[in-house]
């Protein structure tokens, strides 16, 4: 996410420990940044995920070179590498799926890159579209003979971040407080917030639950408009956030820590007929350990959810199939080391 005009903690330039990561994600409350609108100040600190960044629990050097126009990878026993190089930003009007004849390539590339040099890496996937470039990436790594479901992700915390705002502004409750799960992809209708499990219980009318998963489903879109006036970009800030929450959580589970839950959209059964979904998962030391929203999130919707689960299926379905369509079109590459 652009980085200027802020402070940035830049993952490739300046060595992050993890004690780094959480007086971030402590020193940013979702307050800061909820706004997600150029008209707020920038935060103290923020972690900028603009290109491609890996992460290695104590890295010393540059996880990363050019060579022409590709970006290569330049150690090995990296714990995260994290994609968010786009070859543009939406302008009004532009849906993210339009985002995929750039993007496409770009996430093959760099899923090669990681696939050649840290197959063992988590890999989180923020490049839109992501309903498509996840499943591209499950490609690229299969093809690799190093894909492993467990660890592959695509960011959507973004959206669980939107959701916990607006419920907490709506509401009146303690932001800190407020955890609403949202499954499904990150796509317009395909983002299915579920507003009758939010933490605390909280009660809604009709008309709330439909105002707020409208304004959590364009959120993105939102922010892309007002930007517009200011010159372009989409949201820069909250996804910084977004991305060093989810970063933060991904390597308390990879130390081991329990009951790290975060959504995310992986592999999973959660939803027979989509191979990826959006669902609540448990984060361990080799990555999902557990996909909660198979046995629990998905039981027990209202109405109103269950006809928005059955409405997004065929759109999230056709996206997964775009994805690995194009992947299974590519000619295989060579290692690039
Ligand atoms: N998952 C989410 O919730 C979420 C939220 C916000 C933005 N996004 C997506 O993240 C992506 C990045 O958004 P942004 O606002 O940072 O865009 P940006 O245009 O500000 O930054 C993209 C960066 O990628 C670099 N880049 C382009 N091609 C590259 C390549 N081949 N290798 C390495 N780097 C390359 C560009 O130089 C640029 O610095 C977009 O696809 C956007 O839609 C996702
Ligand atoms: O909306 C976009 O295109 C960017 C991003 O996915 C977002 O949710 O803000």
């Amino acid at each position: 996410m652009a980085s200027a005009a802020m402070s940035t903690l830049n993952l490739s330039s300046s060595p992050l420990t993890k004690q780094q990561l959480r007086f971030g994600a402590s020193t940013l409350s979702a307050e800061h940044v909820s706004g997600f609108s150029s008209a707020r100040p920038a935060p103290s600190l923020c972690c900028s995920s603009s290109h491609w960044r890996a992460v290695k629990l104590r890295p010393r050097r540059r996880p990363w070179r050019r060579a022409g126009n590709r970006v290569v990878a330049q150690a090995s026993g990296y714990k995260v590498a994290i994609l968010g190089a786009a070859g543009g930003i939406g302008q009004p009007g532009m849906t993210r799926d339009d985002l995929f004849g750039i993007n496409a390539g770009i996430v093959r590339e760099l899923v090669e890159a990681v696939a050649d040099n840290a197959p063992a890496a988590l890999v989180h996937v923020i490049s839109n579209p992501v309903n498509s470039t996840v499943p591209i990436a499950a490609e690229v790594l299969k093809r690799k003979g190093v894909y492993d479901p467990r660890k592959l992700f695509g960011v959507t915390t973004l959206d669980v971040v939107r959701a916990n705002t607006f419920v907490a502004e709506m509401k009146g409750l303690p932001l800190a407080d407020v955890d609403v799960p949202v499954v499904g992809g990150h796509a317009a209708a395909t983002i299915l917030p579920l507003l009758s499990k939010a933490r605390p219980k909280t009660a809604f009318t009709d008309e709330e639950v439909e105002a707020l998963t409208r304004r959590i489903q364009n959120a993105g879109t939102e922010v892309v408009e007002a930007k517009a006036k200011a010159g372009g970009g989409s949201a820069t800030l909250s996804m910084a956030y977004a991305a060093a929450r989810f970063l933060e959580a991904s390597l308390r589970g990879l130390d081991g820590d329990a009951d790290v839950y975060e959504c995310s959209y992986v592999q999973c059964q959660a939803v027979p007929e989509l191979p990826f979904f959006a669902c609540r998962v448990k984060l361990g030391r080799d990555g999902v350990e557990e996909v909660a929203a198979a046995g629990a999130e998905l039981r027990g919707l209202t109405e109103f959810e269950a006809r928005a689960l059955e409405a997004l299926k065929p759109q999230l379905k056709k996206s997964i199939d775009k994805g690995v369509a194009y992947a299974q079109q590519q000619p295989a590459t060579v290692a690039m080391g």
